[in-house]
């Protein structure tokens, strides 16, 4: 990570999702990855220690196993603006583009659209801190589920090939979930190591066809919620 960014990683365990909070050392702003509804406290009461004024609010797509921590957040950050990739319907502050640019103190995010999980996913990338925040399109030796919420083996297979693996080997992957106890790992080790993405095109469509997972248990109460910025819909 790039000296003049604070960097913090946390783990709620319900859903088995990393929240990322970056901290601009100058400025004292700060970037929410990804946070958890059930983790806001903890998450406020962190950035406020820490001396930092949160002022967006991401997410790497609109989840379906937990409901976003972002609108609670707001409670806590007047100004907050929350941000979503601009594939999606969900209700969201602002809406970046493929490649847009975000910027807050010294803290410069590449928005890379890289769906298939969902069709809305996005990859964070900073590039000074050599670090992609992958959402639930790369995860530690898997990737995300493709067989709800217009998932696409194929597209999900071209988005990680083209816009993820693509980035430097050493770039660090900081991925939204991991059910191992695993925390990080590098494109290096994905490109190498990944058990699904190491395949051709044909055997990864194989293989996501063929998981058998259950549906995420939240699932009918998450997306709406979500779709609606975290708030309960009316
Ligand atoms: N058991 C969990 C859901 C687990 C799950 O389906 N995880 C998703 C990401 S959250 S939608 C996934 O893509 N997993 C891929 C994999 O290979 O595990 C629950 O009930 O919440």
């Amino acid at each position: 990570m790039s000296q003049k960014v604070l960097f913090r990683q946390l783990f709620e365990k319900e859903s088995s999702t990393y929240t990322y909070i970056l901290g601009c050392k100058r400025t004292k702003k700060a970037i929410i990855i990804d946070p958890v509804d059930l983790t806001v406290e903890r998450d406020a009461k962190l950035l406020k220690e820490l001396g930092l004024t949160l002022v967006k609010a991401l997410n790497t797509h609109v989840h379906a196993d937990h409901i976003t921590g972002t609108h609670l957040l707001r409670a806590h950050f007047e100004g907050l603006q929350t941000g979503l990739g601009s594939a999606n319907t969900a209700k969201s502050d602002e809406k970046f583009d493929d490649n847009f640019k975000i910027e807050v103190g010294d803290i410069n995010l590449e928005v890379r659209h890289t769906p298939g999980h969902t069709n809305g996913c996005v990859t964070y990338v900073d590039h000074d801190g050599g670090a992609a925040f992958t959402g639930d399109a790369l995860l530690i030796r898997g990737c995300g589920r493709t067989d709800f919420q217009e998932g696409c083996s194929k597209t999900l297979f071209k988005s990680v090939h083209d816009r993820i693996f693509s980035l430097p080997e050493d770039f660090k992957i900081y991925p939204a979930h991991d059910y191992k106890g695993q925390t990080s790992s590098s494109v290096h080790e994905e490109k190498q190591f990944n058990p699904r993405l190491t395949k051709s095109e044909t055997e990864f469509v194989d293989i996501m066809e063929n998981l058998g997972l259950a549906y995420p248990k939240m699932i009918d109460k998450a997306l709406p919620w979500n779709l609606n910025c975290g708030v309960e819909p009316e």
